[in-house]
């Protein structure tokens, strides 16, 4: 068990309100890059380019939240970073227009997109010779279980090459609980977590053995954090991540 401090799921969503909301004024799309610039910074720490046989596909799923954003996001960044980012995203959110824009600015870095269309092409990326690793980026703190297709039928082959293929799970593992774990079948073990902003009462069951454990997202001041009942986080110099 870990001794850093968590915060449930509703303390997370009144944090991100708090930080959105007219008082502190942050927009979604600031966050949301900032999130997304730290996932990418823990995949270029975790596994730097020129290591592990000269692989640089890292295929992207994305979901249909802000979670999903964050992974539009991080595939942007890994394509400055030199690495070849693939994206997955089955179900397009028409929730903001600024999804759309995520995915035009993906088309300028000439980042491919599966779409439901492509839908069946994007187990190709499941080769264990060709992609670098996966990233998680299907749902967040916002999942309500029992997961609806197509993400079951997702999450099970992810979960198939999981111990081949390195997943890199964005604030939570899909499918776990925010706040009881891995209680469905079959669940992701992540090789890598990334909490966002402050990690969540699932990341307590993760095995420090099997998964390395990032926080990023670092958009808040002491004060704030301190509000809300968790220690600001001791990020070194420009670093936007932090290893548990
Ligand atoms: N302050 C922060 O920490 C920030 C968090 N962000 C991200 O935002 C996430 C939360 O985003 P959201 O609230 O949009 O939620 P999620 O992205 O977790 O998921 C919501 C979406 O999933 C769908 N969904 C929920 N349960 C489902 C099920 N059982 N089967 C199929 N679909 C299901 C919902 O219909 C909705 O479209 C965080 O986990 C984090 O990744 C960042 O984008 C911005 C800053
Ligand atoms: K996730």
């Amino acid at each position: 068990m870990s001794v850093f401090k968590v915060v449930s799921s509703k303390l997370a969503s009144e944090i991100d309100q708090e930080l959105m909301g007219p008082k502190v004024g942050f927009t979604l799309q600031q966050l949301m890059e900032l999130a997304g610039f730290s996932i990418a910074q823990t995949i270029q720490r975790e596994y730097p380019l020129g290591q592990n046989n000269n692989k640089k596909e890292v295929l992207i799923i994305a979901g249909p939240g802000n979670n999903g954003g964050d992974g539009l996001v991080c595939a942007r960044h890994l394509k400055l970073f030199g690495y070849d980012p693939i994206v997955y995203y089955p179900i397009a959110s028409k929730r903001t227009p600024f999804y759309g824009q995520l995915v035009k600015q993906l088309e300028f870095f000439q980042v491919p997109i599966l779409t439901e269309e492509q839908s069946a092409r994007w187990v190709d990326y499941l080769k264990p010779d060709k992609t670098l690793c996966i990233v998680d980026a299907i749902f967040g703190f916002s999942f309500k279980p029992p997961m609806r297709e197509p993400f079951g039928s997702i999450v099970e082959e992810m979960h198939k090459v999981e111990d081949k293929i390195p997943i890199v799970a964005v604030d939570i593992p899909t499918g776990w609980d925010v706040d009881e774990g891995p209680v469905s079948s079959p669940h992701l073990t992540p090789s890598v977590l990334v909490s966002l902003t402050v990690p969540k009462p699932c990341s307590k069951f993760i095995k420090s053995a099997r998964t390395a454990h990032y926080v990023g997202g670092r958009f808040i001041p002491k004060q704030f954090a301190e509000k809300y009942g968790f220690e600001p986080f001791s990020y070194q110099g420009t670093d936007q991540i932090l290893k548990l």
